[in-house]
């Protein structure tokens, strides 16, 4: 099968300043997936979003999306990118600001947008600023999906949502995903809040992705190492990548291949993704 890449990172890096925020981050996301970009915060998430769409400039790498290079001329018809902050009028009405869409875009579907806002039970009459900020989520998605992108980047979209809401905003774009093929990237801190929506996973850490692949395939390269001694476990399969023991026993998030039995004192068990993903974003980096 050929495979069509729709947002492609090389080698990039990124400082502010001194701070290196992105250093050799490389990752290609496929057209139709939907991708959960993990990072503690401060980890670059909203950075690597800012230069996939152009606000940003790479120190170095190269960037390309839907076959383009990434330039600065403005973001890219087929992309749509919502930012953390949402930034919407706050004295427009959000029939206003569906208005600014129509006049802005060159593709607009107004149907959508005006759906995507009932359907959160948002009155069109009503001003920006009176809204909740899960609200204004809701009015900004609409805009972003209004666009129909191919390409649709949210910076931690679910952040500000109950989880009713939550499970809406889920919802929608599932469906865009699967009726459009919209190739869907979105960030948190925790991946919980993503797991039922992406199928694929980008970790960031360090400046680099650390895990990129199937959220199914990467939890089934891991396995928990489980004791009730102190002794540090000897792996036969993998190497440990982290220690998430509790108060009672001791566990292990080991990479590598679940092996049929565990040495004396120690149970193998399944790791979940959780484990999987608090496991590398805790982990001090091996030189
Ligand atoms: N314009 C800027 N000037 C200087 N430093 C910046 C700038 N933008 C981001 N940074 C720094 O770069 C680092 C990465 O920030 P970024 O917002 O990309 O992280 P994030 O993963 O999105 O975090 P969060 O989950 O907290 O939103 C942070 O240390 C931040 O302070």
């Amino acid at each position: 099968m050929m495979t069509d890449e729709v947002l492609t990172m090389d080698e990039v890096a990124k400082s502010f300043r001194r701070k290196t925020v992105l250093d050799h981050c490389s990752f290609a996301i496929e057209r139709g997936s939907v991708t959960a970009l993990v990072g503690s915060n401060g980890a670059g998430k909203s950075t690597l979003m800012s230069l996939a769409v152009g606000l940003l400039t790479p120190d170095s790498g190269n960037i390309r999306v839907l076959g383009e290079a990434v330039g600065q001329r403005g973001i890219a018809p087929g992309l749509s990118y919502l930012t953390q902050h949402k930034p919407l009028y706050p004295h427009f009405t959000v029939a206003e600001m569906l208005r600014f869409g129509r006049n802005t875009n060159a593709h607009w579907d107004d149907a959508y947008a005006a759906e995507l806002v009932s359907a959160a039970g948002i009155a069109v009459s009503a001003r920006v600023k009176s809204l909740s900020p899960g609200h204004r989520t809701r009015v900004a998605l609409a805009l972003a999906l209004g666009r129909r992108p191919e390409v649709l980047l949210l910076d931690e979209p679910l952040a500000d949502l109950d989880p009713v809401a939550r499970r809406a905003v889920a919802r929608t774009l599932m469906r865009d995903a699967a009726e459009n093929g919209t190739t869907i990237v979105l960030s948190s801190h925790v991946l919980s809040e993503l797991v039922d929506v992406a199928d694929r996973l980008l970790l960031l850490r360090d400046g680099r992705i650390r895990l990129d692949g199937e959220l199914d395939t990467i939890t089934a390269e891991h396995y928990l190492l489980v004791g009730s001694t102190d002794a540090e476990p000897t792996v036969d399969n993998g190497t440990i990548i982290s220690d998430v023991s509790g108060s009672s026993a001791a566990v292990f998030v080991v990479h590598g291949t679940r092996p049929e039995t565990a040495r004396p004192g120690w149970t193998v068990e399944d790791a979940t993704v959780d484990d999987v993903v608090l496991a590398h974003l805790g982990t001090e980096v091996a030189a």
